[in-house]
């Protein structure tokens, strides 16, 4: 209801235009939703979906999705497992990693009742063995942003909560996407593409847009990183404190800055790979959905342990709980308060 409500408010709010030359696809959706992917740079859909709506850009109280948020089923079946898509960046890549509304994208995800988020990004290599094309699970995050993102729904005077973040991704999910290793190639390449995972692999976030120095990227090596993007956080955070299973899919795309041999990353470069890599992230999510859509996996049912932390995760006393803050939060747990 909540979510029909949204829509109709913001179709109201922009121009007939907008509305009717988006697509003949309906602008609201009354199903179940059950996946929420977003989608990062050179990934702006995804062509194993078959879209079934298209929501105009959903308003919640942290602000406005930065895409609409196409409503979709598996490409060949008419299952009723439902997928939900957001393009990070925006449909034309309008918000830089700073600017991207990513307390509105998740809010409005588990607002549509998402029982998980599959997130896409391009990513840079921080170590020889991870080659451009390869895909990465990470388990960890080094946080390198400059603390000029919203990267709670719980930092207001009068809603005071920590939740754990030790391990930021679903391991459960992770585990459920490598079965499906083998779905990823290479064929302009003798080269094969791997899919990486283990629990160490680690991202490291920074803020941008403008790529490493050199000594960044070594001192990243030094600390443990892997990989490097511009999104992880507060991406990951955030769906921490929805309860939501979140797993960032993270495609290669460049050895960034710290081989002195080779020149530093640039957009050039990163472009080059994103051709191979759409590929494999649509092979890849078909693989995932298809099955999900088979049998919703036991850690969907159960938000891998999360269900219900938000309400222990709470440190302030309920007389003193802001009211206002309490309404906004309505929309991401009806129940709860
Ligand atoms: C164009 S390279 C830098 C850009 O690419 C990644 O975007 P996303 O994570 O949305 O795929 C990275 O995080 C930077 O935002
Ligand atoms: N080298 C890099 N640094 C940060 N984000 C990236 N996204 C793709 N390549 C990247």
């Amino acid at each position: 209801m909540n979510r029909i409500k949204n829509t109709l408010a913001v179709a109201k709010k922009l121009k007939l235009s907008q509305v009717m030359t988006n697509s003949e696809l309906p602008s609201i959706f009354e199903g179940t939703v059950d996946l929420g992917i977003i989608g990062g740079t050179g990934l702006y859909k995804l062509d194993c979906l078959k879209p079934i709506a298209l929501l105009p850009p959903m308003v919640t109280p942290w602000g406005t999705t930065s895409s609409p948020v196409t409503i979709s089923q598996f490409v060949g079946t008419n299952s009723h497992f439902h997928v939900a898509f957001i393009a990070r960046h925006g449909v034309n890549h309008e918000y830089p990693p700073t600017k991207v509304p990513f307390r509105a994208n998740m809010a409005a995800l588990k607002n549509l009742n998402c029982k998980a988020v599959l997130s896409f990004s391009a990513v840079g290599s921080l170590q020889s063995h991870i080659k451009p094309r390869d895909f990465v699970l990470p388990q960890q995050i080094i946080d390198r942003t400059k603390g000029i993102r919203h990267s709670s729904y719980f930092n207001d005077e009068g809603l005071v909560g920590h939740v754990g973040f030790g391990q930021p991704f679903s391991q459960e999910f992770a585990e459920y996407i490598y079965q499906f290793k083998d779905s990823i190639t290479n064929p302009e390449s003798e080269e094969p593409c791997h899919l990486h995972y283990d629990k160490d692999l680690t991202v490291v976030c920074m803020e941008g847009p403008q790529f490493s120095t050199r000594a960044e990227s070594k001192m990243y090596r030094m600390f443990g990183g892997h990989i490097i993007n511009m999104s992880v956080i507060p991406e990951a955070k955030l769906a921490r404190e929805c309860e939501l299973p979140y797993q960032m899919i993270c495609m290669s795309t460049d050895y960034d800055a710290w081989r002195d041999e080779a020149e530093p990353v640039t957009v050039e470069t990163v472009i080059g790979n994103l051709t191979n890599n759409g590929r494999n992230a649509n092979h890849l999510a078909s693989k995932i959905i298809a099955s999900m859509a088979k049998e919703i996996p036991e850690f969907m049912h159960t938000g891998d342990g999360l269900h219900g932390s938000i309400k222990k995760s709470i440190s302030t006393k309920p007389d003193a709980m802001s009211k206002e803050t309490l309404e906004k939060l309505k929309y991401l747990f009806p129940g709860y308060w």
